[in-house]
């Protein structure tokens, strides 16, 4: 472990008056710092493709060109994971700044060098690094949550959280438009947002904090008095070894397992339609490019007001229990692709309000699968847990988005796409409501242990 990382080391605990306000005023610091600092990197994770064009302008194929941007997903969903267990035993306020800067200056290099914008091999490799350096925003996010944050608190943070990367998913393309505006330069695509992504990640430094024992503050459960049920404080409080967070907490534990696997599912719907939508919204329903253009922002920024109802949903309605929320939004996301699938050509407003629709229900089930697992493990595995998740989102589900989706429509035209896609969501349905009732007996057994 490099020692830049190291979690913060616990001070003297702050006088019982102070805990209160220090608490309070330090919470609201520390989630601007996460939620930028999270939106952040979504400056720089899908900008490269508002650059595609003018590389397929100079000769590169939109194969090639896809296959190349994969290289991030591929990387993100395995350092996710991995770098999730690196940022259980890390001081998020430096590990979350570092990857940033790190996705960031390979994205400075690819705008600024020609060489790496030259071949497809290479920027196949350096958007794989971009995609591993990504790895370093999720887990500490999660790790920072769920130490400042108790229990019956997080559907509500965790949700308004999540909607960072929706307001930071929209940001490039404004970026694009005013680096075009100043420099007149495509490959402003690629360094302006690198640019705004450093300046957040002095922001996220600046703010952001490790543990509330780094502070001179009691454990949230202990100023919040909400504990989980099987709370054991000497053993919560300590950190653990890698072989401890694998062997005892991800692993064995089953629940875990049905949301990755469901995350697979929930994936290739998140993606599917994400990005394939200018295509089949150009191909079969004749839209120009500024109304796919639209109809891809409304898509993103409809997650928003739905992950916010899903999060408050999830505490208020159905009690904590995620399965059962996300059975309800995935049945309803369905309806809303097979409407989108069928709808005959000539009625663009049925298209567009399909599009804004399954974008309100879709960020939902996505934030829940990384509420649900940062909740399945103790908060010195958290990040580990939500990596384990993203790791089968993204090999899983993204990469088949790209991949098998796209052979399939190739293949079996539409239809068979959509089918692919709607078969996902049927079997999420079905991994959510093993998950919800596996939950139910998972509540009852520590009702009964207690
Ligand atoms: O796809 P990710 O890893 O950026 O995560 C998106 C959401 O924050 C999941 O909760």
């Amino acid at each position: 472990m490099l020692s830049i990382f190291k979690p913060a080391p616990h001070q003297a605990p702050v006088d019982e008056a102070h805990v209160d306000p220090l608490y309070r005023r330090l919470r609201w610091q520390i989630f601007m710092g996460i939620f930028f600092g999270y939106a952040a990197y979504y400056l720089v994770r899908k900008n490269f493709a508002l650059a595609m064009p003018y590389l397929i302008d100079q000769g590169f194929s939109r194969g090639d060109l896809g296959f190349a941007l994969s290289g991030i997903s591929i990387a993100y969903g395995i350092s996710k994971f991995i770098m999730g267990s690196v940022s259980d035993r890390s001081n998020p306020r430096v590990f979350l700044p570092a990857g940033l800067i790190l996705a960031a200056s390979v994205m400075l290099f690819m705008g600024f060098v020609p060489w790496a914008t030259s071949s497809i091999a290479i920027m196949f490799v350096l958007l794989f690094l971009c995609g591993w350096f990504q790895g370093m925003g999720w887990p500490p996010c999660g790790r920072t949550m769920v130490h400042w944050w108790s229990q019956k608190e997080r559907g509500g943070v965790v949700s308004v959280w999540n909607c960072a990367h929706n307001v930071g998913g929209g940001i490039p393309p404004l970026l694009f438009l005013l680096g075009m505006a100043w420099f007149n330069d495509w490959h402003a695509a690629l360094y302006m947002p690198a640019f705004g992504a450093i300046l957040l990640a002095v922001f996220a430094f600046m703010t952001m904090r490790d543990t509330p024992q780094s502070c001179g503050l009691p454990p949230i459960e202990e100023y919040k008095n909400d504990y989980p049920p099987d709370y054991v404080k000497e053993s919560a409080e300590q950190e653990l070894t890698a072989k401890q967070i694998f062997m005892q907490y991800i692993l064995p534990n089953k629940l875990l397992w049905y949301i990755a696997l469901a995350n697979v599912f929930v994936y290739l719907l998140r993606y599917g339609i994400l990005d394939w939508s200018p295509t089949y919204l150009k191909e079969v329903k004749h839209f120009a490019l500024d109304k796919s253009s639209w109809a891809y922002f409304l898509y993103e920024y409809a997650g928003i007001p739905g992950t916010l109802l899903c999060g408050w949903m999830s505490d208020k309605v159905f009690k904590g229990n995620r399965g059962a929320t996300g059975v309800f939004f995935m049945v309803l996301v369905t309806i809303a692709t097979v409407v989108y699938w069928l709808n005959p050509v000539g009625n663009p407003g049925i298209d567009m309000a399909c599009m804004i629709t399954i974008g309100f229900l879709i960020y939902g089930p996505v934030m829940l699968i990384g509420l649900h697992a940062l909740e399945l493990a103790p908060k010195k595995a958290a990040g580990t847990a939500a990596g384990f998740t993203g790791l089968f989102g993204y090999l899983g589900g993204s990469v088949a988005a790209s991949a098998i989706v796209g052979y399939t429509v190739d293949y079996f035209g539409w239809d068979g796409g959509f089918i692919v896609m709607i078969a996902g969501c049927v079997l999420a349905v079905l991994l959510l409501l093993l998950t919800m009732l596996s939950e139910n007996k998972h509540k009852a057994q520590l009702a009964r242990n207690a």
